[in-house]
């Protein structure tokens, strides 16, 4: 699915209902505010930005209530035919990846997306039957390789006997699998966050094409219009995801704000 989206924009908006956010969209703090925000979100993306993150933690929060939301606001993002990620970050073991996988992998399930963001640390060899089903019905992943927090750094770069940074192994791990599938720039993409410096995290030599969801602009402090100089040869891969710079806008002001940064985006990427 990632192929296309230098169709539809690079530019990826983050649905991240906070509490304060829900607050001042004069939303309440339940499921049906984190329903109601989402839906505007994907009201606002629709036409203008061609992919969504929702961050089910905000939609967990509220249990079935907040799951039920959760469903609604993905059934609307998809039937608007914008692409959809789910901010999942779930890693286990294989067979219990499965569970993962058929939860929102599977087409017509429930919280069917159009990829998600998984955690490696138990192992990219147990990720790869989440990658193969998620390469078979269309859709795609993103592995945490370098993530966006000061504190990722310490755990992420440190390196293996063969010199290689935690960050490095995970890339050509998902970078080695894509090459199977055949597909120019694969299925499966890394996350990189903008505030990481790509020297340190041991990814300033990275020769391989695959997807990378790019937070970290914004809220975290990264600017839009440095993407190019920041993912040097990994831009032509690179997803620009903003949540709280472009939702502060509130439900008025946050179509404006969208058009502007997927302009910013295009003339970045
Ligand atoms: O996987 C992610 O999207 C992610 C990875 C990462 O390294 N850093 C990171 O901030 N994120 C998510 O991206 C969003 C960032 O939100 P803002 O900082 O408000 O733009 C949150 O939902 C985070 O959970």
């Amino acid at each position: 699915m990632l192929g296309v989206f230098d169709d539809v924009g690079r530019l990826c908006v983050g649905i991240d209902p906070h509490e304060s956010l829900l607050t001042a969209w004069g939303l309440p703090v339940d499921a049906s505010g984190v329903r109601d925000f989402g839906l505007r979100v994907v009201e606002a993306t629709a036409g203008v930005a061609g992919i969504v993150k929702p961050q089910v933690a905000f939609f967990e929060r509220f249990g079935s209530a907040g799951f039920a939301a959760l469903e609604d606001v993905l059934a609307a993002a998809r039937s608007a035919g914008l692409l959809v990620i789910g901010d999942v970050k779930r890693g286990e073991i294989g067979s219990s990846m499965a569970g993962y996988a058929a939860a929102w992998l599977t087409v017509g399930a429930p919280l069917e997306v159009d990829a998600l963001t998984l955690n490696p640390y138990l192992g990219v060899d147990d990720l790869h039957d989440t990658f193969a089903a998620a390469s078979s019905a269309g859709k795609g992943a993103f592995v945490l390789a370098a993530t966006s927090n000061p504190a990722g750094a310490r755990v992420q770069s440190t390196r293996s006997p063969d010199g290689r940074t935690l960050a490095r192994t995970v890339l050509d791990d998902v970078a080695s699998w894509n090459r199977g599938t055949g597909d120019a720039l694969g299925p499966i993409g890394v996350v990189i966050g903008a505030t990481v410096d790509l020297a340190s995290a041991g990814l300033g030599d990275v020769t391989a094409a695959l997807p990378v969801l790019a937070p970290g602009f914004g809220h975290q402090g990264a600017h839009t219009g440095e993407a190019r100089q920041i993912y040097g040869n990994l831009s032509g891969g690179v997803i620009v995801s903003e949540s709280r710079s472009l939702l502060l806008a509130g439900p008025d002001g946050i179509e404006h704000a969208i058009v502007e940064r997927a302009a910013e985006v295009r003339g970045a990427l």
